[in-house]
């Protein structure tokens, strides 16, 4: 059967562990294999968590932009803070991604051993100062990493069932992992913007999944291989739209897709989403899985965490080294 658009799947039979667990794993598998990309349903993350974490994101961007620029992400090499419109391209035909956005990480102190191994993403968090509430918004984004880490751990179980591996197959990759928060503002789109501007242009993800909480507001489209046409993901309220990134399919050797998306945001009104990008351990190596190979074997050398997003970064970044660049030059996420 083939799917029009991703579909929404439920979550509770992982906690059940009954034989409806066996139904959910064919269903994310069939998701994995057509789309890289489902939605969510019936996790475990509150309603009250997501919503406060939109409230105090919408805050943030509603300050001036002279106090937003004193936590951009390009005064030192940890990849937290804020990071202006126009930063990213993913579309060179344009002036650059219409949004703006705010990173936020594990808070690690400096003498984390993998903060002073300046270990991909490793490091401590900005938080601003001038929201209403500091603490709050503190708690809050800290509140939900953590919680976002443990629905990352327990969808990377039910990825190691849909390809025949035990639950904790990826146990090692879990461990200590790179997990980025991005807050994300797009302002609609000017009515006589170019036929080429987006919110953010096509591209892949770098990590192993993608969880994204997005607002009501819809412009998030997915590429679908069968159909050659990019098809919406319809917002669902509560919902996280999971999709996998660069990592799977290179475990997979391609069986599982990394896909393109985009957003494209002609609502009218603004747009505020929520990825948490689950990357994993820096010095965990992704090889081809057990059971991937196929005929041909392995279709891509192994590589550390670290370096592939160390090298993923630089490419569509410009950043090297922790020295960060003009974000112009990209040829895509892929
Ligand atoms: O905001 C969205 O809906 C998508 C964001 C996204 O694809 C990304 O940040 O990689
Ligand atoms: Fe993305």
């Amino acid at each position: 059967m083939n799917l029009n658009e991703p579909p929404v799947i439920d979550f509770a039979p992982f906690y059940a562990n009954d034989s409806t667990k066996e139904d959910l794993i064919q269903q994310i598998k069939q998701a994995c294999e057509q789309f890289g990309f489902f939605q969510l349903i019936n996790h475990p993350i509150p309603t009250k968590l997501q919503t406060a974490v939109l409230q105090h994101s919408k805050e943030f961007f509603n300050l001036p932009l002279e106090t937003k620029e004193k936590y951009n992400l390009t005064t030192d090499s940890f990849n937290r803070g804020y990071e202006r419109l126009r930063s990213q391209n993913f579309d060179k035909r344009t002036k650059g991604d219409l949004k703006e956005g705010f990173f936020l990480g594990k808070d690690l102190p400096l003498d984390d051993a993998y903060v002073l191994q300046r270990r991909f993403g490793q490091g401590p968090n900005k938080y601003p100062s001038e929201v209403t509430d500091p603490k709050g918004f503190r708690r809050v984004m800290d509140e939900y990493h953590d919680a976002m880490i443990e629905l990352s751990v327990a969808i990377m179980q039910v990825l190691a069932h849909t390809l025949g591996l035990d639950g904790d197959a990826f146990r090692d990759f879990c461990d200590h992992p790179v997990a980025v928060l991005r807050l994300l503002r797009y302002p609609p789109q000017e009515a006589d913007a170019s036929g080429f501007e987006k919110g953010i242009g096509a591209h892949t993800d770098f990590g192993a999944i993608t969880m994204l909480l997005q607002d009501d507001t819809g412009g998030l489209q997915v590429w679908n291989n069968l159909s050659s046409e990019w098809v919406d993901v319809t917002p669902v309220p509560g919902a996280y739209v999971v999709n996998l990134g660069n990592m799977t399919m290179r475990w997979t050797n391609n069986r599982y897709l990394s896909n393109l998306h985009r957003v494209i945001n002609t609502s009218g009104k603004e747009r505020f989403s929520v990825p948490f990008f689950f990357s994993g351990n820096p010095n965990y190596t992704i090889r081809c899985l057990p059971g991937c190979e196929g005929p041909e074997g392995a279709k891509y050398p192994p590589i550390t965490v670290h370096e592939w997003m160390t090298g993923r970064y630089a490419d569509t970044y410009g950043r090297s080294e922790g020295a960060i660049g003009e974000m112009r030059q990209t040829g895509g996420n892929v």
